[in-house]
């Protein structure tokens, strides 16, 4: 029997699962039963434990970016994904407007991966925490590399994590000058300018860990200011990148001389002021060339072919290398990701306006205790959230839908009960275009994913569609909340730890024997999450919006489907209450109610928790 159903009709929500999940997407409840039972939890040094040493650091964990999305989006002005596009990839859009002579026939010198001016931006701000593949770093990182001097290297006993600490280059202490050291003979001492130092004291660590999932995460160490006092143009007039320099290298050993390259550099201002080359200059090149040259002397350097050495003219190009007299070519558009390259579950950024959600987000610049929690689902009219127990339900249309994965984008967890895994076998990343794995790098705005799992009934296999998200650079492996009583396999332990993953154990209980939600919360703030959307299912919720547990719950955004389940439906209820009379009342009212049309949903947003909690007041 196929599980899955879709209420509204739609069929939308089946396009966008991943390929090679059971039932397009919807997975059978016999289809991800197949598990080991084993014994006990074994520690190894995972990436978490490595960002874990230094703490306090407020920004410990490495989170998504949705600060940066934040401002973006919600900015009345820029709430479409091309505008957002255009905006991050400034430099990119101001260098195409440079004139180009560049001709589509002429190979490139260049071979710049995708957005790296934007990239190098991030890896230079490192606002916050950043985690990416081994594969995108090494890509990356020679292009940035400038930026930052080694101090020390750290590595785990087991040697699967390495902990690098670096430091801004401004800040490293002034230079020898050259009178400290012997000059041979008849060589006049070199002008060097002497950099001031101490100017910068912005330092960061890298922690490369190599498991399953090979990941790097970049953040500020606890002693870094929070920005570089200078710009990124600043240090790549000081100094150039390596990425760049290979490019010069890669030229340089194929025997053209250097003018030549340098004017082939120049020629391609876009990529070159991308790669941040904006300062390079024709000494750059000659350094390159002139190690090569050591070994190689007796090699007659040339000019590109179409070009040539005229006096006082230095290199110039002669023709096209189709042998057509140059004509400057159009100026090329302006580069954005490639939809082409983005994955075909990507969904583009909502071109509506979503500002009506502002004051139910959460603000990651307010200190707090507990993360600010969102319960985010989607409803029929009989307050159903699926057709039935183990059964998928289509409730959001595609607008909805793009709300969500919004909302996603905005939470640094989303947190569901194991039951939800277990029908759904959900995804729970951010597919909006630009988000890590769609676009963007690394695991940009996307949420970790956090399944209550007292028992430890979710099998962790490696086809489940968290995990293959997590592989494919798409999202983040699960942390799975667990009691004291689960028996966890060390295998198991190991695998979900080699994609990322891990088990957090909760140990406190509420008189029904229940995971209390507060140690929870607590175990998830101290974890670095100041953030947590709460999709469901119909246990975790219901049991959410009960008395004991409201003063937790910050928002609330439900999406109303036009249509009603019917009784066998899971529902979303708390408990019913009455008043201090004995009558029956209503067992929660929320605050500051919003109602916005999106499409065929209704999404009604809330406030739940009074402003203050009473503990919070007091402090106050
Ligand atoms: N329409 C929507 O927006 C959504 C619909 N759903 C639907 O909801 C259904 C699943 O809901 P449920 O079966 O109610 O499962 P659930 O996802 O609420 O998980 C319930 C399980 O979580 C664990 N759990 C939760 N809170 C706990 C606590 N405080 N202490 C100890 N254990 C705790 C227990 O193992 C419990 O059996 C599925 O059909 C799914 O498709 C799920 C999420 C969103
Ligand atoms: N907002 C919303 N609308 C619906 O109609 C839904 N069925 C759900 N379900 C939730 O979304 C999860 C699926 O996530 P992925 O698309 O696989 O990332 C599912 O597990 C529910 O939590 N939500």
């Amino acid at each position: 029997m196929d599980h899955a159903s879709n209420a509204s009709g739609s069929s939308e929500e089946a396009s966008d699962s991943e390929a090679g999940s059971p039932r397009n997407g919807f997975v059978q409840v016999e289809d991800v039963l197949r598990t080991d039972r084993g014994v006990g939890l074994v520690h190894t040094q995972t990436q978490k434990d490595a960002m874990d040493d230094d703490r306090p650091q407020p920004e410990a964990t490495p989170i998504n970016l949705s600060g940066a999305l934040n401002k973006q989006a919600l900015r009345g002005d820029e709430t479409d994904s091309s505008q957002l596009r255009t905006t991050t990839d400034s430099n990119e859009a101001n260098s195409s407007n440079a004139p180009t002579t560049f001709n589509a026939k002429t190979p490139s010198l260049f071979n710049n991966p995708p957005n790296l001016a934007r990239i190098r931006k991030v890896l230079f701000e490192c606002n916050d925490p950043i985690e990416i593949s081994l594969e995108e770093f090494e890509t990356y990182w020679p292009f940035i590399d400038n930026v930052w001097v080694k101090q020390r290297s750290n590595a785990s006993k087991e040697g699967h994590c390495t902990t690098d600490y670096y430091m801004c280059r401004l800040r490293r202490p002034t230079h020898r000058t050259s009178e400290t050291r012997p000059l041979p003979e008849g060589k006049r001492p070199r002008k060097k300018r002497v950099r001031e130092g101490g100017i910068c004291n912005f330092q960061i660590k890298v922690v490369r860990f190599e498991g399953a999932y090979s990941t790097v995460t970049i953040a500020r160490t606890p002693g870094s200011c929070s920005v570089h006092s200078h710009d990124l143009d600043y240090i790549d007039r000081v100094k150039r990148n390596s990425g760049l320099m290979e490019y010069a290298r890669k030229e340089s050993v194929k025997g053209y001389l250097p003018s030549s390259i340098y004017t082939k550099f120049q020629e391609e201002p876009d990529k070159l002021c991308e790669a941040g080359g904006r300062f390079f200059t024709v000494t750059d090149v000659r350094n390159i060339s002139a190690k090569w040259r050591i070994q190689n002397p007796e090699v007659n350097l040339i000019p590109h072919e179409g070009y040539e050495y005229q006096k006082g003219h230095g290199i110039v190009k002669t023709q096209s290398t189709d042998g057509v007299n140059e004509v400057p070519s159009q100026p090329k558009p302006t580069p954005s990701i490639s939809s082409s390259s983005l994955p075909p579950d990507t969904l583009s950024f909502p071109q509506f306006s979503l500002d009506f959600l502002q004051p139910y987000l959460p603000n990651n610049s307010e200190r707090r205790e507990f993360p600010h929690v969102t319960l985010s689902y989607a409803s029929s009219m009989d307050s159903k959230i699926s057709l039935q127990p183990g059964m998928q339900t289509v409730l959001s249309g595609p607008e909805a839908k793009l709300m969500t994965h919004y909302l996603r984008s905005r939470h640094d967890a989303i947190l569901v009960g194991v039951g939800t895994v277990l029908a759904d076998n959900p995804g729970l990343n951010c597919r909006l275009e630009g988000a890590g794995g769609f676009g963007g790098l690394g695991r940009m705005w996307q949420p970790r994913p956090v399944i209550i799992d007292p028992m430890g009934r979710w099998p962790v296999h490696p086809e489940c569609r968290m995990l293959r998200t997590a592989v494919d650079g798409k999202g983040k492996a699960p942390w799975v909340v667990v009691s004291p009583g689960a028996q966890i396999n060390p295998q198991t332990l190991m695998m979900l730890k080699g994609y990322g993953g891990d088990f957090l154990r909760i140990v406190e209980f509420n008189q029904h024997w229940r995971l209390r939600w507060e140690a929870i919360f607590r175990a998830l703030a101290s974890e670095g999450i100041k953030s947590v959307m709460i999709e469901g299912g119909g246990t975790v919720l219901s049991e959410l919006l009960n008395p004991e547990y409201t003063s937790f719950i910050d928002s609330i955004v439900v999406t109303v489907a036009p249509t009603y389940l019917g009784r066998g439906g899971v529902n979303v209820s708390p408990d019913s209450k009455q008043d201090p009379g004995g009558a029956p009342n209503a067992a929660l009212n929320p605050r500051e109610v919003k109602w916005m049309p999106l499409g065929q949903n209704v999404i009604m947003c809330g406030k739940i928790r009074p402003s203050a909690r009473p503990e919070e007041a007091q402090r106050d």
